[in-house]
């Protein structure tokens, strides 16, 4: 896509910015969705391949996601074209670069992303005095690590089972990534009664039928080792994973997995979206055609926003917590009671309900 004028629509994008600093070599891009209801908030991925539309749709993504939950926020989302595994060094002086770049761009609050973390977030703090998923000893509440997003997940799904869910006591289910997003669903969902029978991350997947020994698991992954590598389970190709005999399937990595090409394999009940944009359009109509609940990416993965915006305007972690598990309950519930009485896709009920917000705040708006 060479004209950003083709995203265009009625909410947005509103700044769409290129990043560009040849003494680092960074390069990257800004999508600013929509600030009706207040700066925006949107993580910053470092990754070499995502397009300026991809960025654009995770930036709607988050407008979305923070109107559903009623935050004092727009959305945007950021990219640094790098690869996340560089040497600790190159990363900083990169992510200092990039926070310079946006040092004027005060609608940009930034967040923590796939390939960026609580770290990252400090550097970009201390070159600009502004973003969010900050680490405890600068006063933040560090939402990778106490596991927000998975947490909000967790909630979800015990949310959604008695709206054509699963109680989670036994449910069997698999994990695409085990980062951030993944490990932590997986611990939540493993203090409720579920059984983890498949993970993978970006080189393997591991099975285990009677379920995978998570806090082991966990303790491997942050020791650097690959998923498939864990002694306790049979090892198999990466997107196996895809595969997995499970009632609940969660997509915690990368956009579009499951397509057309690939959702009949699919064998879940459930699908919680723990990542952004996890499913094509195509995907989760026929996923819904077979009776399959979607639960919808900007609704059930809104767990580390909430909790960033409750760091920003002071709160502590339990305010954090308390708040991810009221607002996702509520918008679960809403977006699936909405979705039975329009006999619509849980997505379109929840587009419908978070539109309704945009609009209502726009309306306030000096240039409305
Ligand atoms: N962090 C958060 O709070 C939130 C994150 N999200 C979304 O959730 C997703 C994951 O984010 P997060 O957990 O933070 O990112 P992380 O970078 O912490 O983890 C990503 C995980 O995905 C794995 N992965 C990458 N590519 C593949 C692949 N092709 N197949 C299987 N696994 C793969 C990585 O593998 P490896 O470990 O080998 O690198 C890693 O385990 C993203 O879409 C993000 O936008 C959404 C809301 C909030
Ligand atoms: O944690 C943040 O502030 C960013 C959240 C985000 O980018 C997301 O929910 O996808």
């Amino acid at each position: 896509m060479d004209d950003a004028f083709e995203l265009a629509d009625d909410l947005g994008p509103e700044k769409v910015l290129y990043l560009h600093d040849p003494a680092t070599g960074l390069r990257g891009i800004l999508v600013v969705d929509n600030v009706a209801a207040g700066p925006a908030i949107g993580g910053t991925r470092m990754a070499p391949d995502v397009s300026l539309e991809e960025c654009a749709r995770l930036a709607r993504a988050m407008t979305l996601k923070n109107a559903a939950a009623g935050l004092p926020h727009g959305g945007a989302k950021a990219v640094i074209f790098a690869d996340p595994k560089m040497p600790a060094a190159d990363k900083e002086r990169l992510v200092r670069a990039y926070a310079h770049a946006l040092k004027d761009v005060q609608d940009y609050i930034p967040g923590p992303d796939m390939g960026t973390d609580e770290t990252a977030m400090a550097w970009v703090h201390d070159m600009i005095g502004r973003s969010v998923g900050l680490p405890r000893e600068i006063g933040g509440i560090p939402l990778d690590e106490i596991g927000a997003t998975g947490f909000g997940l967790a909630v979800a799904l015990e949310t959604s089972a008695p709206f054509g869910g699963l109680p989670l006591s036994g449910a069997r289910v698999a994990l695409q990534g085990f980062g951030a997003v993944g490990m932590h669903a997986a611990r939540f969902l493993a203090e409720r009664g579920a059984l983890i029978v498949a993970a993978s991350d970006s080189s393997g997947c591991l099975h285990h039928a009677e379920g995978l020994d998570v806090p082991a698991l966990i303790d491997w992954k942050r020791r650097g080792q690959p998923v498939a590598d864990f002694p306790g389970g049979e090892a198999r190709p990466r997107d196996s994973i895809i595969d997995a005999e499970c009632d609940i399937w969660i997509p915690a990595a990368r956009p579009d997995v499951i397509h057309e090409g690939n959702v009949e394999r699919l064998r879940a009940r459930v699908v919680a979206e723990g990542a952004n944009i996890p499913l094509t359009e195509g995907a989760e109509r026929r996923l819904a055609e077979r009776g399959v609940l979607v639960l919808p990416d900007f609704i059930v993965n809104a767990g580390g926003v909430i909790c960033a915006a409750v760091e920003y305007h002071g709160g502590r972690q339990g305010e954090a917590l308390d708040s991810i598990a009221e607002k996702i309950r509520a918008n679960v519930s809403e977006v699936l009671r909405r979705a039975e009485r329009g006999r619509v896709l849980p997505r379109h009920a929840a587009v419908e309900m978070a539109r309704e917000r945009v609009l209502a705040a726009m309306r306030y708006r000096r240039t409305c």
